[in-house]
């Protein structure tokens, strides 16, 4: 579904990434950590479009990404919500900006998934963090996008929100997959969501070693089979911190 292809990217002059060849399958949940600095939030600036990598390309289904697209929807560590704009116009903005016509039964039901049900005239002011974010979430999910990019979510979150926040993602993706690219600092987060974890270099970046999470789900934090595969990855981080 998302294929990295030898993809470099310098700013001026620094290498961010390098020869980054990567692939991606249909509804697959896959995790990106490495050190800060080393291109994550690059690739998926790349990935969505709103970067051209210096070398190498990036195909979504098949075809080269060169602009934004409403099949591909991308989520930041803040929430970043219009402050004048209510619950409900803040998710439904992706309907005005890529002309996807009446979406308000839509966002209705999205944020009853995500438990923002009664909340709809609210101003983001007025909410916790964590429903921002769920907030932001339901925006994402408004195009219905086929591939997800997330640059760590749920990072600003406090501990408790931030496990009932992946626990939800959890969900939705279980009854909703989609393709994910996932960047994330937190190792156990990362077990816990992924189906693969990709561990990338220090700057600049490059595919470390992948790391297969082979466990059922719903996974929960503080399993003894999750902590062994987040050893792994620890352990293959070290590698390139040491
Ligand atoms: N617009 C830019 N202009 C110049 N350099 C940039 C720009 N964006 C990123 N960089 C540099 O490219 C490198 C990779 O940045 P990037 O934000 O992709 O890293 P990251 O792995 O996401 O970091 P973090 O984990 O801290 O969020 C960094 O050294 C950064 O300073």
């Amino acid at each position: 579904m998302i294929a990295f292809q030898r993809v470099a990217h310098t700013f001026g002059g620094v290498r961010a990434l390098a020869g980054i060849d990567l692939e991606v399958a249909e509804h697959e949940f896959v995790a990106v950590i490495g050190r800060s600095g080393c291109g994550k939030s690059t690739l998926l600036r790349i990935a969505a479009g709103l970067l051209t990598p210096s070398r190498g390309r990036v195909l979504v289904a098949g075809e080269e990404v060169t602009a934004p697209c409403r099949d591909v929807s991308l989520m930041f560590q803040r929430p970043a919500l219009l402050p004048w704009r209510s619950v409900l116009a803040n998710v439904l903005l992706p309907a005005e900006v890529l002309g996807l016509g009446e979406q308000r039964s839509r966002a209705h039901e999205l944020l009853e998934l995500v438990g923002l049900g009664g909340f709809e005239e609210r101003l983001p002011h007025e909410l916790s963090g964590g429903m921002q974010q769920r907030v932001s979430l339901c925006r994402s999910l408004l195009q219905d996008p086929g591939v997800m990019l997330m640059d760590e979510p749920f990072s600003a979150l406090d501990a408790i929100t931030r496990t009932e926040l992946s626990e939800e993602l959890q969900r939705i993706q279980r009854e909703q997959p989609r393709t994910v690219l996932f960047v994330t600092h937190s190792v156990d987060e990362a077990v816990l969501l992924a189906d693969r974890v990709v561990v990338l270099s220090p700057r600049p970046g490059r595919v470390h070693e992948i790391t297969d999470v082979p466990l059922a789900r719903p996974r929960a934090l503080g399993r003894a089979e999750l902590d062994e595969v987040s050893r792994a990855v620890r352990a293959s981080l070290g590698e390139v911190t040491a």
